[in-house]
């Protein structure tokens, strides 16, 4: 497996959570911050992590937080801000909004590195999942083109690069469900 000092953990936590109506981050799950959840599941992987956002109420994780270079334009925005500060070749992002996830998910994505995709992604019940990803440092240039033409969509922007998917199984499928509104909040907590 890829060596944890070659990659770096980035975080998104940035955005407007208005489906939920507060800062996903801070939701609890099992007792922690739904961000905690991502801390930890990262955490084994690599050799540092930066959390992407501009509320500094997440110093209190103790993790290096970065501020979003280009303000309020969305996960495409808060990835480039993150493979921008990045000094290595491969990172992993992880939206704070997924507490469900485990290390054994985001390994997989480590595992499945090869001298071609510059974009692995997570493919969950048929759906592509950019926020469940490994991208490689190079990324970060076409993404500012994009940016500065107006794209908002990640999945545009993730399109124009190789793209590699790492389909899972119906049983790993769980712990990626991802946590927006205040009812998918409740089904989890049931
Ligand atoms: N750093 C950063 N992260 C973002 C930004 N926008 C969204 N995110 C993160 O990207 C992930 C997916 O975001 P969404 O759920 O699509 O958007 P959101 O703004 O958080 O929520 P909604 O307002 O309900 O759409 C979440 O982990 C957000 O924290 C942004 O502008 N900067």
């Amino acid at each position: 497996m890829m060596d944890k000092k070659h990659i770096t953990g980035i975080i998104l936590s940035g955005g407007n959570s208005s489906r939920m109506g507060k800062d996903k981050g801070f939701l609890l799950y099992d007792g922690k911050p739904f961000v905690q959840h991502s801390i930890e599941a990262l955490k084994p992987l690599v050799s540092r992590i930066m959390i992407v956002s501009n509320n500094e109420e997440y110093d209190v994780f103790g993790q290096e937080r970065i501020e979003d270079i280009v303000e309020n334009a969305g996960p495409l925005a808060g990835i480039y801000s993150g493979l921008k500060q990045s000094s290595t070749a491969y990172n992993l992002v992880l939206s704070c909004d997924i507490p469900l996830i485990k290390t054994d998910i985001l390994k997989k994505l480590i595992d499945a590195i090869d001298d071609e995709a510059e974009v692995i992604q997570i493919e969950s019940q048929h759906r592509n999942m950019p926020l469940i990803a490994l991208y490689k440092k190079s990324c970060a240039y076409v993404f500012l083109q994009l940016l500065n033409a107006g794209e908002r969509r990640l999945q545009n922007a993730v399109n124009q690069c190789k793209v590699k998917n790492v389909v899972l199984d119906h049983e790993e499928a769980c712990f990626t469900k991802n946590i927006n509104t205040p009812e998918q909040l409740n089904d989890i907590l049931k």
